[in-house]
């Protein structure tokens, strides 16, 4: 036995779902368990496999993480599919019909995967169950990871309560500031219009609410749940989910956990980026006062109408402030450009402004001429804010996004929840209030809470000492 034991190295096979927010989640924590001596692979579709191929140095992932190799599988759609927001339900519908039988006969006819070592465990995304079914058919064990916070989390297993209580779905009753009282633990602050997304659906039978009410309620049936957030972050929260999820290891911010982890700390910040990175806002940013920039960035996956942007620009603009702004070239509606911009807003743009398609986003966050963050409460942007000790000014767009708004202005004191508005007069007088007015107050705790999420990640913390954990229950998994 002690023989075999000498021969067993984990391989664990991680499976985001194919998004931004889900790989750079899931990726650290690819990365650390190499850092452990596992064998890791890391598998991406081949839509986003081909896009990363062009941004990233997949390549040199290997030559630097030893045992780690990403692989790709198809999601079913044409290359040229729309893989947008407001489209996700062929995506996953194809995810289901298409990749799952190809994943099981990956598993059955190669257990190692190309490798020298035989799969030991599956982390397969929580937003895709199948991944708990190919593991039980193929006779692996499975842990879910889900790459949202614990109080969406708790929010969509919460949904079956909020429907037979006849809080959900709210019909045409406009009243979106009626507070919702079914989710315990956020009683005394939760509004309709901070629920996620997915329950503004006018039915029950919603695919969008279906989906994330179905795919919730199924990851109970994974041995674990590996969660990116810490335990001083969500304390309430998380005592709620252990009694559904007994297992749940809390060791996030896996991006700072990463980073202190690197040995070379080039190495950490290896870009795993679908877009390009334009690196020339580091150069402009190195020009600015101390703390004068708002950044702002609305993830990889928010759209909006042109008239909305430009409400957005006319209010960044009135506010004197100096910003640096990620537009990606798919962020207006319909995929257009920005077109044809009033001179008033390209000239103050040029004296105060810097407009990047993709920026290094820790790489902003951590630059002291940041101030502040406009960003639509996406969980790694607030996460990446929250320990680079940035106040954060909110504009959810979909799914977890509304009940993180929230959570930052009314529970964790970050900011502003700008939620459901964007005119140019809401928007200027949140920027003063965040980076004039209240500055002071936000920065405040903003340091507080960053130096909570930096004592987690130290020896003894609960997200290191958790992070030892997990890697040590994988390798009982072997045996
Ligand atoms: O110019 C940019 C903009 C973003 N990022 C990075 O891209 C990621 C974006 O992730 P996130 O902030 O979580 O937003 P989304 O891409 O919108 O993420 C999706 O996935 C997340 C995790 O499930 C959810 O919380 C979001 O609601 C969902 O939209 C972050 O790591 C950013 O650092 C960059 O590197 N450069
Ligand atoms: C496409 C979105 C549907 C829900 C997913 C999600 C989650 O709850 O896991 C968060 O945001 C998006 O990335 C996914």
């Amino acid at each position: 036995m002690e023989h075999h034991r000498e021969n067993q190295v984990p391989h664990v096979l991680i499976f985001p779902f194919p998004a931004q927010g889900h790989i750079n989640s899931m990726l650290p924590l690819a990365k650390l368990l190499s850092l452990a001596g596992f064998h890791v692979t890391f598998l991406n579709s081949d839509h986003n496999q081909h896009r990363l191929l062009g941004n990233a140095d997949l390549a040199a992932w290997a030559a630097r993480w030893h045992g780690f190799r990403s692989r790709s599988i198809s999601d079913g759609l044409r290359p040229d599919y729309p893989r947008v927001a407001d489209n996700l339900m062929p995506l996953f519908d194809s995810l289901k019909a298409n990749t799952k039988p190809i994943l099981r006969d990956m598993l059955v006819s190669d257990r190692k995967l190309g490798s020298e070592y035989p799969v030991t465990c599956i982390i397969g995304d929580g937003i895709m169950s199948f991944v708990i079914d190919v593991a039980e058919e193929v006779g692996l064990p499975v842990l879910s990871f889900r790459t949202i916070s614990a109080c969406s989390l708790w929010c969509y297993f919460r949904i079956p309560k909020l429907v037979e209580a006849g809080e959900l779905p709210f019909g045409d009753d406009a009243d979106m500031d009626r507070a919702i009282k079914g989710v315990l633990g956020m009683e005394s602050f939760l509004r309709r219009r901070d629920l996620p997304h997915f329950c503004r659906a006018k039915e029950v039978t919603d695919p969008g609410l279906q989906l994330v009410w179905s795919e919730t309620l199924k990851t109970t049936r994974s041995s674990a749940l590996v969660l990116n957030t810490f335990e001083d972050l969500e304390p309430q929260i998380l005592s709620h989910i252990r009694a559904h999820w007994p297992t749940t290891y809390t060791i996030g911010p896996l991006h700072a956990l990463l980073q202190s982890r690197a040995t070379d700390s080039a190495d950490s910040t290896d870009s795993s980026s679908l877009w390009k990175e334009d690196r020339t806002c580091m150069k402009w940013l190195n020009g600015q006062p101390h703390g004068s920039v708002l950044y702002i960035s609305f993830g990889s996956y928010t759209v909006v109408t042109r008239p909305k942007l430009l409400e957005f620009w006319h209010g960044l603009v009135n506010s004197q402030t100096r910003f640096l702004w990620v537009i990606r070239p798919d962020l207006v509606d319909g995929g257009g450009d920005v077109g044809q911009v009033p001179e008033e807003l390209a000239g103050a743009t040029k004296e105060r402004g810097f407009i990047v398609e993709w920026a290094p986003q820790e790489e902003v966050l951590a630059h002291p001429a940041v101030g502040g963050f406009l960003t639509h409460s996406g969980w790694n942007s607030t996460l990446e804010s929250m320990f680079a000790g940035v106040p954060m000014i909110c504009w959810p767009y979909f799914a977890d996004q509304q009940i993180n708004s929230r959570y930052v202005s009314e529970v964790w004191r970050l900011g502003l929840d700008m939620k459901d508005k964007c005119d140019r007069e809401t928007v200027e007088k949140m920027v003063r209030e965040l980076m004039e007015e209240r500055r002071g107050e936000f920065m405040k705790s903003a340091e507080e809470m960053a130096d909570l999420a930096k004592k987690s990640i130290e020896k003894g913390g609960s997200t290191y000492t958790n992070l030892e954990k997990l890697i040590q229950d994988i390798r009982a998994m072997c045996f």
